[in-house]
């Protein structure tokens, strides 16, 4: 079959940055998607059914558990999620000569560091996610040669479960709301990281060897903030009246800790593919329109 013809395989179609992907992928060419309902990523034999009978050109895989809290008294269901399957998507990409697209997070960072993380500086994450999603990422540069694992951060979106929903949601049923003003990051789009995939792979598709081009990149908007000073940023794009006050993380206990600083450096993400992340209070601005205030947020 002429590569061309091949499908481009999307898992986790059904997640907040998957439902984005839907339709930037889809101007690559024909997209085959794939739900927890097509397949449960905890039966692996399932997992390689799926890819061996799509025979994709490229994979790319938006699944994850990533409920952060619920993974520390859920770590093997994480594990087998975050690392075992994804392991087994590349191993099946390899086979079929596919290229891989998978994502990790900021979370693999213990967020000790005084500067912007690089994409080789030393992980430790601190919670069972980030080091569930460490794994993933070794198990997918050890079986797919033709990998690009994109770490990015703070995902929102219009669909599914997210901090800015979260607080358009509260912003409607509360005037004061105390959110932490010490854990500092990069709020990125799933828009925006749609359409940076989307361009990674034109890139790619452009240049003779795929493989060339094969590793980790930091993918996240310009910028950075703590969740205080999203929350007003959120309630300011909304033209909400809300009084939000700053608070410290020990004012809000639970079960998996957080990095108090994980920026990432797009250093690398823009010299190898000419992509230029927006700040994040441009990629907030246009998402914006797409928000639905007051439906239901998820958990
Ligand atoms: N959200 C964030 O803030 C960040 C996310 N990331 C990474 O970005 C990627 C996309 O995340 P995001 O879109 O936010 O995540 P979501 O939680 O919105 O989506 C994840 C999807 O994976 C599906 N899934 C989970 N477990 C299984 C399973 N056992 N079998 C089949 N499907 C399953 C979920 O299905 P269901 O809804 O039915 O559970 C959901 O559709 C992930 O790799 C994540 O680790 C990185 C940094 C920040
Ligand atoms: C609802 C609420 C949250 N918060 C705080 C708690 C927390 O530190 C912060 C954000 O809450 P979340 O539950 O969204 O945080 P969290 O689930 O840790 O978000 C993370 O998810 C995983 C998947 C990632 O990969 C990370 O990049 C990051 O986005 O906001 C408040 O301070 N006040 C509030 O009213
Ligand atoms: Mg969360």
């Amino acid at each position: 079959m002429p590569v061309d013809d091949r499908p481009i395989l999307l898992i986790g179609a059904g997640g907040q940055l998957g439902q984005a992907l839907k339709s930037t992928l889809g101007e690559l060419g024909i997209v085959v998607t794939a739900t927890r309902e097509d397949a449960d990523l905890s039966d692996l034999d399932t997992v390689r059914a799926l890819i061996r009978e799509t025979t994709p050109r490229l994979l790319v895989n938006a699944a994850a558990y990533t409920a952060v809290d619920d993974a520390e008294t859920d770590a093997e269901r994480a594990r087998l999620v975050n690392a075992i399957a994804p392991g087994v998507m590349a191993e099946e990409a390899e086979r079929c000569g596919a290229g891989m697209v998978h994502y990790s997070t900021d979370y693999v960072f213990d967020g000790t560091q005084d500067r912007p993380y690089r994409e080789d500086d030393p992980t430790n994450p601190t919670s069972v996610y980030g080091q569930t999603k460490l794994e993933g990422e070794e198990r997918v540069a050890a079986s797919a040669s033709t990998h690009w694992i994109l770490r990015t951060s703070w995902l929102y979106g219009p669909n599914g479960s997210n901090f800015v929903r979260t607080m358009l949601q509260l912003g409607t049923e509360r005037d004061q709301l105390q959110v932490v003003d010490d854990q500092i990051g990069c709020p990125t789009s799933t828009l925006w990281l749609a359409d940076a995939t989307r361009d990674l792979l034109r890139f790619v598709n452009e240049h003779e060897d795929p493989s060339a081009t094969a590793g980790i990149y930091h993918a996240v908007a310009r910028g950075q903030t703590s969740w205080y000073g999203f929350a007003q940023a959120i309630f300011q794009n909304a033209g909400m009246e809300v009084d939000v006050d700053p608070v410290d993380t020990s004012a809000f206990p639970r079960p998996a800790p957080r990095p108090a600083y994980s920026v990432l450096d797009t250093a690398k993400l823009r010299q190898t593919f000419g992509i230029i992340p927006p700040s994040w209070t441009r990629q907030l601005a246009d998402t914006a329109p797409h928000l639905t205030v007051g439906r239901s947020s998820g958990s």
